[in-house]
């Protein structure tokens, strides 16, 4: 069985998550087990910005972002984020090595198709995996902030749900966990609001186009069916809030929603 697996962990989570989360993050490096993890990180940015007076707006999901914002949107996730992960996991005694996919050209990105809409936001051409490979070969935990590069050096400001299932694909690993603030793909039955145990990629589609599916929940969907057409097995949509996710998420724990070929 492949031990590697990429997580994404979501900037609506991530300040609430409990020590027991890097605890078994922790566990799971000590029986082996590989994890790569690439976060997001958006409310910050959000925050940050308003402090700075600089306004900013969305653009069917993806960040607009001016040079100006693209400092920010680095400051933020490299910077600070990226830390507070490294951080926590030191504290709970996992190792980790933060990166933004600049370093060591680990993203290679180019425009995205309506960049003359939303500026310099970038989508995945190219995952260094050996640097990735690497540094889980020297025992760390890979965390990666997701700013692209492109050739001419110019950084690009990546959705983290969009970098995450790039990451997985060109590792090739064969499970994505994705980290949110609600525990799936939540659907209305019979009045009821359930989380589906999995979903097809046609019923992905009919939930997009009937508007059960929105938001912030699009680019993870999306992320996932661009993945699992490749080496990547199955997306694991799961809530940070729930004791040794990330476990429960790799065996065959009922947890969460898991997308899977059709
Ligand atoms: N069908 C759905 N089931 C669950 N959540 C959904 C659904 N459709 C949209 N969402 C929204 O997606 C949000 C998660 O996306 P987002 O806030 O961007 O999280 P993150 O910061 O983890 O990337 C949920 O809080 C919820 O509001
Ligand atoms: C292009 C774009 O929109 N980039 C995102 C990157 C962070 C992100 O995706 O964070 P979450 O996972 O917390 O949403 C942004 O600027 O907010």
């Amino acid at each position: 069985m492949d031990q590697r697996f990429v997580m994404k962990c979501g900037g609506s989570t991530l300040a609430a998550l409990p020590d027991s989360f890097f605890a078994d993050l922790r566990g799971l490096q000590e029986n082996g087990v590989k994890p790569v993890i690439v976060h997001g990180g958006g409310p910050a940015i959000s925050e940050t910005l308003a402090k700075l007076g600089i306004e900013s707006e969305f653009v069917n999901g993806l960040r607009k972002t001016s040079d100006e914002v693209l400092d920010v949107v680095e400051m933020v996730l490299a910077g600070r984020i990226n830390k507070e992960i490294v951080r926590r996991m030191l504290q709970n005694g996992a190792k980790s090595l933060g990166l933004s996919g600049v370093d060591g050209r680990l993203i290679t990105a180019k425009p995205v198709a309506n960049a003359s809409e939303v500026g310099f936001v970038g989508d995945v051409t190219e995952v260094n995996a050996a640097v990735i490979e690497g540094v889980m070969a020297m025992g760390y935990i890979p965390v990666i902030a997701p700013i692209g590069i492109d050739e001419a050096g110019q950084r690009y400001n990546i959705n983290a749900d969009t970098a995450a299932g790039a990451v997985a694909s060109h590792l090739g690993v064969e499970r994505m966990i994705v980290v949110t603030d609600v525990p799936g793909i939540m659907k209305t039955v019979d009045g009821e609001k359930r989380v589906l145990s999995s979903i097809s990629v046609a019923e992905i589609e009919a939930m997009i186009a009937s508007g059960e599916i929105y938001g912030g929940m699009i680019p993870k969907v999306r992320a996932a069916i661009q993945c699992i057409q490749g080496d990547v097995r199955e997306v694991v949509i799961v809530s940070g809030d729930e004791p040794n996710v990330l476990s429960k998420a790799i065996g065959d724990g009922g947890i969460g929603t898991r997308i899977v070929r059709d």
